[in-house]
């Protein structure tokens, strides 16, 4: 049995795609949206993200069985708290939050009586907005679900089983390892690159228009990564601070190894570190839920993926 009301608070890219998914794909179950920007929620309207735009999130769950909650990770305390008094009792509240401990706890707290189970496509863009969205954006892609120790095993499958019908492969983790998992994965990588694109922005000897010209390959991928959502991007890095900062303690540490190794002159070790990474790009490659994520820098939609590395 699957869902046959779904909310969907928060109309940009992972609510936008969620509806369009489920239009698709579950095309008996009826979806109901809300969006805190009134721009939003007629652009929403307009491409008919979800049958219907709810002018309050009370309205759009008014009747769900299931809500997800697609805002900034640092908004969705607050846009559960919204919904507190309209959702039916019954009704699984879900997310789709880039990390999990925080939000898990921000939405048992502001909805202690209902079943929350988290989860976490790994699947999007640098683009967001409710212009952004796309049906296929998690087929073939991960999404990690992480339930509380004890959690509804009806509800878990039902959750899994719609997001298998959108296309993901569902894994099942501990919101604490989803969250160094992903620190690793996609929150320092993101950091890594608004770091450069910054510096190089910055430098005195070098102009803008040289950097812009001169954006080769490497630039070039974490200028895309760089242009993802401030505020979105803001919340993750709050929101799963103790994670990202032990990943980036020991990035340090290995970055400065690498520093040490070009001022000594030593090739060997500068070699082996290289030799190692290339060996795991292709091997990430070949075991790649889809061709199309060698391609880090398209814009595309069916190459856009998120579980790169
Ligand atoms: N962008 C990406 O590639 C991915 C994002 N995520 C997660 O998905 C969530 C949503 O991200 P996107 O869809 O990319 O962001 P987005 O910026 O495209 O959409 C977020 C929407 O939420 C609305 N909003 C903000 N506060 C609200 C509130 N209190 N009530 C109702 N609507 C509100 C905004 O107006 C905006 O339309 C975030 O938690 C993010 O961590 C997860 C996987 C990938
Ligand atoms: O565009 C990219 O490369 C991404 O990495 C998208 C993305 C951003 C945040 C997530 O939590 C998951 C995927």
């Amino acid at each position: 049995m699957t869902f046959a009301r779904i909310a969907i608070i928060g109309l940009g890219l992972q609510g936008g795609s969620i509806g369009l998914a489920v239009r698709e794909y579950l095309p008996e179950a009826r979806t109901t949206g809300y969006d805190l920007s009134p721009q939003h929620r007629a652009l929403a309207a307009a491409r008919g993200l979800v049958d219907t735009v709810c002018e309050t999130a009370a309205d759009a769950v008014r009747e769900a069985d299931l809500v997800i909650f697609c805002v900034p990770p640092g908004a969705m305390g607050m846009a559960a708290e919204q919904v507190r008094e309209a959702l039916p009792a019954g009704a699984l509240v879900s997310d789709v939050g880039s990390s999990k401990e925080a939000i898990a706890k921000a939405l048992g707290e502001a909805l202690p009586d209902h079943t929350v189970i988290p989860a976490h496509p790994v699947a999007g863009t640098e683009n967001s907005g409710p212009d952004a969205g796309f049906a296929h954006l998690f087929r073939n892609r991960w999404c990690i679900v992480t339930p509380p120790a004890k959690v509804d095993m009806v509800m878990l499958s039902q959750l899994v089983g719609f997001w298998e019908a959108l296309g993901a492969n569902v894994e099942i983790m501990t919101p604490g390892h989803h969250d160094l998992v992903l620190a690793v994965t996609s929150h320092l990588p993101h950091l890594i690159a608004y770091t450069i694109v910054g510096t190089a922005s910055d430098l005195e000897d070098v102009t803008q228009g040289e950097v812009i010209k001169y954006s080769a390959g490497g630039f070039r991928d974490f200028t895309r990564i760089a242009a993802s959502d401030p505020t979105m991007w803001r919340d993750v890095f709050l929101s799963n601070k103790e994670a990202v900062l032990t990943m980036l303690q020991r990035f340090t540490e290995d970055l400065t190894a690498l520093q040490r190794a070009i001022r000594v002159g030593d090739g060997d070790k500068l070699f082996d570190q290289f030799a190692r990474t290339r060996a795991i790009r292709r091997s990430i490659i070949e075991e790649g839920q889809d061709d199309a994520r060698a391609d880090f820098g398209r814009g595309d939609h069916e190459g856009v993926s998120a579980g790169k590395l």
